[in-house]
């Protein structure tokens, strides 16, 4: 069997040849960008007989009697077709359906990576209009939707045409409209603020085919005005009484004017539109545009100009391309993932106006909301803020689905279009949540949990980090809990606005100032009562509360005036441990700290304990981490289920650690009778049955563990790390076992999603003390 699979992948190359790299990204390690996953097992000859023959006739049966069940029965309603026919690749031209198809391979990857829809891309050999209709038509039974892509103008009007008459699912030409929303969106928001009016302003555009001519339509029912519109193509401007390469859609704009060419043209516009060809406007022709021009160069992959070119020329212009290595990246991947996600979860027969229109609201709103620090992180350096350059969102801007296809089903629902509404949007934007948040579904509980408590108060070390600060307005924004900031207020302040965030200190939330906090004599005195005579002597005292800050929040949290402490974001694991041991201490009765890892990944949740705190611990010690453990998951609503793994299987070797284990074990069940748990065993029992009954057909873990024990922090450690990295699965925690109050410490890899995760469980841990 060949999978195509280079297993010799040569090194990637070296330097910075874009096109070189792009070529190998593409190869190795095996050819493409994708390749098809069954969702339900095939392991046997049972699931054999239920996905395949004689099974399979039972949902066919079901479908062809009722063809609504196809959406329950199949893959349909989630799969998209990505059909092109190879004629308008990019602005590469007619370079044919199977040179298209590493753009339409790559549509794929993103409708998946975006918005979580299957693609089959289809590249079709039809030039002609008829052809193309009758094969795509004919897909109708394969898709829930049909998205046109990089189909020359003016046939794509026709095909389009023709298509949304014959089918009864979303057609929707990506180039036209998926570019018209998102154009549409940068322009209200670039007219914004320059202070301009739609219908005043002038715009020319290069470019009169299937992008340009959808962009102008859908400005035109913004409030454009046509005879402020100025086109041109390869034969300059649309004019009236041209007859050259001339149509029907493009004649919608012909000008009554004897200009000819875009230098004629330009003079005072407020915005250029470029869907056209790499190189097209020149520098010189920009000094001629009006007051804050809107520069929109858009022809992919190379722009009408490139933006060092035009800002030279335009220093107050706002300039924006398709690219995503330049700010104000005006593609259609803002677009096309969302509109569809909102279009099959509601069951849309088409996509229209109201839909298009829905989307453009919801993409300019929220250019104008805070950025996510994901969509910061992927424009590396400073944080944007709505202005100039940022116009509209980064692709990575994860809050993209949770707007635009809300918005858009709505809309379906409201203009008669949707089979199958959306009736409870709070549960619909749940839904999406899980799938951008991966850690949603499974953190749900302890959110439910946090909110509906009385509210309580987290205090956070590292109070100026980013990470911290973006956590605290989601913390206040969502009710789940009262932040305390640790650090200096003008810092803080500074950095709130630099990320364009809304709360503010004092009047949001408290900080304390460790430069000059009023309880700082008090902090002191309560410190020195507690290590004085662990070698710690005043004046050392007075320098360690005033610069260790995670020794602050620990005092302040024993003193009550914090419920939880939220700490680890710098610094070593080890440092603020001992912090907090010495300060809050042990709960009455706990041997030792312990942490606990929860990794959250296709396969649902693990948690795996001790990964950071006991190098050795004794069998006693491995119970009661087991013990707490179980007592943590169940605040999830899961069900713990204990594996103590070891290299040792059920006895089968003598080893010092083996028998270690077997007496945790021991220990376990005469302290926690009720858990359901087993050990020692291999790693590979603890997550299948079959090999576990196999050994131990009397075992008395019933399920697989989702609770992982180990002998030893190196086990933990090492193990934790291979898997979260092999598996890329998403880390919550450590949460810190075994303190006398709510206090945690994070890694200093953590994300501020990571950090509102650990604030709601401490918050759910301060609420329901064990
Ligand atoms: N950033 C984005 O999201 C998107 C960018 N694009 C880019 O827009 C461009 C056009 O795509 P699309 O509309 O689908 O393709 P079409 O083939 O439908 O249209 C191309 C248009 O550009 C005109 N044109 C080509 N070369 C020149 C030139 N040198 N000077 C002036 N006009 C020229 C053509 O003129 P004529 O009519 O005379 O043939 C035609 O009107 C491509 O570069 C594409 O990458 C497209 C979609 C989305
Ligand atoms: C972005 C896109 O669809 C294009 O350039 O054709
Ligand atoms: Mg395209």
């Amino acid at each position: 069997m060949s999978s195509g699979e280079d297993t010799k992948t040569p090194k990637t190359p070296a330097g910075g040849d874009l096109d070189e790299q792009a070529l190998f990204f593409h190869r190795y390690p095996r050819p493409g960008k994708l390749e098809i996953q069954a969702t339900k097992p095939l392991g046997n000859q049972r699931d054999l007989a239920l996905a395949y023959s004689p099974g399979v006739a039972a949902p066919c049966l079901a479908i062809r009697d009722d063809p609504s069940m196809a959406a329950e029965y199949t893959a349909r309603a989630n799969l998209v077709a990505v059909v092109s026919n190879g004629s308008a690749v990019l602005g590469l031209g007619n370079i044919g359906p199977l040179a298209s198809k590493p753009v339409m391979e790559g549509k794929a990857v993103l409708f998946k990576k975006f918005a979580g829809i299957d693609v089959f891309d289809i590249e079709i050999d039809a030039p002609e209009i008829s052809r193309m209709v009758d094969v795509i038509s004919a897909l109708e039974p394969t898709f829930g939707g049909i998205n046109l892509e990089d189909i020359k103008a003016p046939e794509c009007f026709e095909v389009e045409r023709q298509l949304r008459a014959k089918m009864d699912i979303p057609v929707f030409h990506d180039d036209q409209h998926g570019t018209a929303i998102i154009v549409a969106a940068a322009i209200l928001n670039g007219l914004e603020l320059a202070g301009k009016d739609i219908a005043k302003a002038k715009i020319v555009t290069s470019g009169a085919g299937a992008a340009a001519l959808a962009c102008l339509n859908l400005l035109v029912e913004l409030g454009a005005r046509r005879e402020n519109i100025w086109v041109h193509d390869l034969e300059g401007l649309v004019y009236e009484g041209r007859e050259v390469l001339m149509d029907e859609w493009k004649s919608i704009y012909a000008q009554k004017s004897d200009n000819r060419v875009l230098a004629d043209s330009i003079a005072n516009a407020d915005v250029f539109l470029g869907l056209s060809a790499a190189g097209v406007l020149k520098p010189e022709l920009l000094v001629q545009m009006a007051d804050k021009p809107l520069i929109m160069a858009l022809a992919n992959p190379n722009p009408e100009i490139m933006p060092s070119l035009a800002r030279a020329a335009r220093p107050d212009a706002m300039i924006c391309t398709g690219r995503s290595d330049f700010p104000n990246q005006v593609n259609n991947v803002l677009c096309f993932p969302y509109i569809f996600r909102g279009a099959l979860d509601c069951g849309a027969r088409t996509i229209n106006e109201e839909m298009k229109m829905a989307a453009v609201r919801a993409i300019a709103g929220l250019a104008r909301e805070e950025p996510s620090d994901v969509a910061a992180r992927a424009y590396s350096e400073e944080t944007p803020i709505f202005g100039p350059d940022y116009l509209i969102p980064s692709p990575f801007d994860q809050r993209l689905i949770l707007r635009i296809a809300p918005a858009v089903a709505k809309a379906a629902a409201d203009s008669g279009v949707a089979a199958r509404p959306i009736t409870d949007f709070d549960a619909y934007l749940d839904q999406l949540n899980r799938f951008v948040f991966r850690s949603g579904f499974i953190m749900k509980p302890i959110f439910t949990l946090a909110k509906a408590a009385e509210k309580k108060r987290v205090i956070f070390s590292e109070g100026e980090d980013e990470r911290v600060l973006r956590a605290a307005q989601v913390l206040l924004e969502e009710g789940t809990a009262l932040p305390i900031l640790i650090g200096r207020p003008q810092i803080i302040e500074s950095r709130l606005k630099r990320y364009g965030l809304r709360i503010r200190p004092e009047t949001d939330f408290e900080v304390i100032n460790p430069e000059s906090d009023r309880r700082f004599k008090d902090y002191v005195d309560q410190y020195l009562s507690l290590v004085g005579r662990l070698g710690v002597i005043p004046e050392a005292a007075r320098t360690i509360v005033r610069t260790n800050y995670t020794v602050i929040g620990a005092i302040a949290l024993k003193r009550g005036e914090a419920d939880a402490l939220i700490c680890g974001l710098e610094g070593r694991y080890s440092r603020h441990l001992r912090d907090i041991a010495q300060i809050i201490g042990k709960r009455p009765g706990a041997l030792d700290f312990s942490a606990m890892s929860l990794l959250i990944s296709q396969h649902g949740a693990t948690f795996f304990t001790d990964t950071f705190v006991t190098f050795n611990p004794t069998s006693e010690e491995i119970a009661q981490k087991t013990i707490m453990a179980a007592e943590e998951i169940k605040r999830f609503g899961i069900t713990p289920r204990a594996a103590l793994v070891s290299h040792s299987n059920f006895g089968s070797r003598e080893s010092e650690s083996a028998s270690k284990m077997r007496r945790a074990m021991e220990f376990v069940r005469e302290l926690a009778p009720d858990l359901e748990a087993d050990g020692e065993m291999h790693g590979e029992s603890a997550i299948s049955q079959v090999l576990r009954k196999r050994v131990m057909p009397s075992t008395t873990l019933h399920e697989d563990a989702n609770l992982l024990v180990f002998p030893n922090l190196d086990a933990a450690n090492i193990t934790f790390g291979v898997v979260k990295s092999m598996i890329d699965g998403l880390h919550v925690g450590p949460i810190l076992l075994g303190a006398a109050l709510p206090a945690h410490i994070l890694s200093p890899s953590v994300t501020s999603r990571g950090v509102v995760n650990m604030a709601a469980l401490a918050v759910v841990e301060a609420s329901h003390p064990v």
